[in-house]
């Protein structure tokens, strides 16, 4: 078979993906993702894995350095790379959400200012509905942005919804359902067909079980 190169997202979706590869009989041997190892294989070498930062996988699979990648909905829709997003693998699965305080309005007259990591999500979203905003963009603890009067809300992930919580915000819009997707260069695709679609059948069935 021919062999093809997976990128896989480091950090809270790492161990479950690889769970899911074991439950369909591919085992990486010597992965453990506090490894400092950034490549493994899987036994007979028809798979090489990469393990990269999340925030990157689309960027390897757009760009081919790997055909097939696992990572968040969230991190391919900001990239908005060219790739084909090919199967829910519901790993992390959480919800794109506007939040702020309790009886924030977002639809006052003038623009209003959301912070939030996925500027081009943002852009996108309010855009669709005709709405002029302004986005401050961070990289983590957005929840504080709009205590402290940096943003009138946030655009982010919620699970538990404890960070909200915690930090006295509300849902005040949901935008969408985020989990773990497999995704795959076009190329690749057509090209690497004989290994990647096998791939793909076995991760189907392994999900259906
Ligand atoms: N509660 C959650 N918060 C953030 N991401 C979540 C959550 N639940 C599931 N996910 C998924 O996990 C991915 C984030 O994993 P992680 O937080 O390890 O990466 P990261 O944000 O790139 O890491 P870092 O915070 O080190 O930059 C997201 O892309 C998302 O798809
Ligand atoms: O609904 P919850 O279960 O509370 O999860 C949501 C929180 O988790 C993520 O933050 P992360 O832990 O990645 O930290 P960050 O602030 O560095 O982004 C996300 O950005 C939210 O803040």
């Amino acid at each position: 078979m021919e062999a093809f190169t997976l990128a896989v997202a480091k950090g809270r979706t790492a161990n479950q993906t690889i769970h899911l590869m074991k439950k369909i009989g591919i085992i990486f041997n010597n992965f453990t993702s506090s490894s400092r190892k950034l490549v493994f294989y899987n036994s007979d070498k028809t798979i090489r894995l990469l393990f990269v930062k999340a925030v990157d996988v689309p960027t390897y699979v757009e760009r081919g350095a790997a055909d097939v990648g696992i990572v968040g909905k969230d991190n391919v829709l900001e990239s908005e790379a060219d790739v084909y997003d090919i199967l829910d693998l519901r790993i992390g699965q959480c919800t794109f959400a506007i939040a702020g305080k309790p009886g924030e309005n977002l639809n006052k007259e003038k623009p209003i200012t959301i912070a939030t990591k996925y500027p081009t999500i943002t852009h996108n979203y309010f855009s669709k509905k005709g709405k002029a905003i302004h986005i401050v963009k961070l990289n983590g603890s957005v929840e504080l942005a709009p205590l402290i009067g940096l943003a009138d809300a946030i655009v982010d992930i919620v699970e538990t919804g404890n960070t909200l919580k915690e930090n006295g915000l509300v849902v005040l819009e949901e935008v969408e359902p985020i989990s773990t997707r497999l995704i795959i260069n076009k190329a690749s695709f057509a090209i690497k067909s004989t290994s990647i679609q096998p791939f793909i059948e076995k991760l189907r069935l392994g999900l259906e079980e």
